[in-house]
């Protein structure tokens, strides 16, 4: 591709992580229920296994339990499994919308024995709310405050015992006393191409879509190690082979439909490619600084930083140095151009990205 005439890319969010608007309600049907559907993540699976069948033997509630890895890996699902596997009720909640401690006193206070609370994106909660989960994870207890100024009083409140489900995209901005609070912390790691055939074989199902094995490992190669992406692409998938062919998603049709959506065979996008087209061709391979970058593919280096980078560095093509990003070896060779001598090799499957701050 001719990345100078390339001027400007519009949304293109096949590829993102995110959730896209109006994806909730399919994403819904597709998530798992029990531990035994949920696919991959068998550490965390095993480790959550424990945990669960002996607070149930015990008959109290398990650990509080902390979630923590990339977006749309499964967190939420996993969330919801944990209440489903223990029959218990859940209430759900957020960061972002516990801004006062009363908010969380209200939710508190409505929990009923065994409850599930999860809370998403734990690390934006503030810090008043987070003081009182303190005491609330600990003693099932709040103190209310009531009044202010010299007159306020502060009156305890028993709550009851409960298990708190936090996720979090970035575990790295929790702070100590709420990270220590968790009794596990289950990791999830992006999924091997292997896995993300069965997340693709099973949404299949569900969705009622006819795909063979080859289909189904096109689209998992090309999902960026994120089962959210897998689904995501199989229903572009199924759409191009129900209006362009019979409905049967073969490799052929995979291959063509992704085509049409700009997947290329490692699951880039054009950004992606242009990045890396900008770096080998209009800077030698590296070293270049990232806003020089951004400027060459006309983007925001904030959105080349956080968009395309991630996985272009866990992919191997892209190495960030001291002196700048460098393409690797393997760019060289995706881009079909021979590699100079001294590339660099990248590191593949290297340390998981947005968990570094
Ligand atoms: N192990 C899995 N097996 C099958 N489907 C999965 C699995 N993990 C995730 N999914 C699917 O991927 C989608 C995203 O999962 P989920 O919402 O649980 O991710 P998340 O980690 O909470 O993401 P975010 O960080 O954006 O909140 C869901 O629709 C779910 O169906
Ligand atoms: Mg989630």
């Amino acid at each position: 591709m001719d990345y100078e005439a390339v001027t400007e890319f519009e949304a293109d969010e096949t590829l993102s992580a995110l959730p896209q608007t109006g994806e909730r309600e399919v994403e819904t049907t597709l998530r798992p229920r029990k531990l035994d559907e949920f696919v991959g993540q068998p550490r965390v699976r095993e480790q959550l296994e424990l945990v669960l069948e002996s607070a149930r033997r015990r008959g109290v509630p398990p650990d509080h339990v902390l979630l923590s890895g990339p977006p749309g890996l499964g967190k939420t699902s996993m969330a919801m499994i944990v209440a489903a596997e223990l029959n218990a009720a859940i209430r759900i909640t957020s960061g972002p919308a516990l801004e006062r401690a009363g908010d969380l006193a209200a939710m508190l206070s409505n929990l009923a024995p065994g409850d599930v609370l999860f809370i998403d994106e734990i690390h934006r909660i503030a810090r008043p709310a987070e003081e009182m989960l303190y005491l609330a994870m600990e003693d099932f207890r709040v103190d209310v405050v009531v009044g202010k100024g010299p007159g306020a009083t502060s009156i305890p409140l028993e709550i009851a015992p409960f298990t708190l489900v936090g996720a979090t995209t970035r575990s790295g901005s929790l702070t100590g006393p709420l990270r220590d609070r968790f009794g596990f912390t289950g990791q999830m790691e992006f999924y091997s191409d292997s896995e993300l055939e069965l997340v693709a074989r099973r949404a299949a199902t569900i969705l009622d879509v006819d795909i063979d094995r080859d289909g189904c490992a096109e689209i998992a190669r090309r999902s960026r190690g994120t089962p959210r992406i897998a689904n995501r692409l199989l229903r572009r998938v199924r759409d191009y082979a129900e209006v362009r062919a019979d409905g049967k998603v073969t490799r052929k049709i995979a291959r063509a439909a992704l085509e049409v959506y700009d997947v290329d065979e490692l699951g880039l996008d054009r950004l992606d490619r242009a990045v890396l087209t900008a770096l080998v061709r209009s800077f030698g391979g590296g070293p270049v600084g990232v806003s020089t970058l951004a400027v060459a593919v006309g983007e925001e280096p904030t959105t080349v930083e956080e968009v395309c980078e991630p996985y272009l560095v866990r992919a191997g093509m892209l190495a960030r140095t001291p002196r700048g990003r460098v393409a690797t070896a393997a760019a060289w060779e995706h881009l079909g151009l021979p590699a100079p001598a001294g590339a660099t090799r990248g590191e593949q499957g290297g340390p998981n990205l947005f968990d570094q701050d």
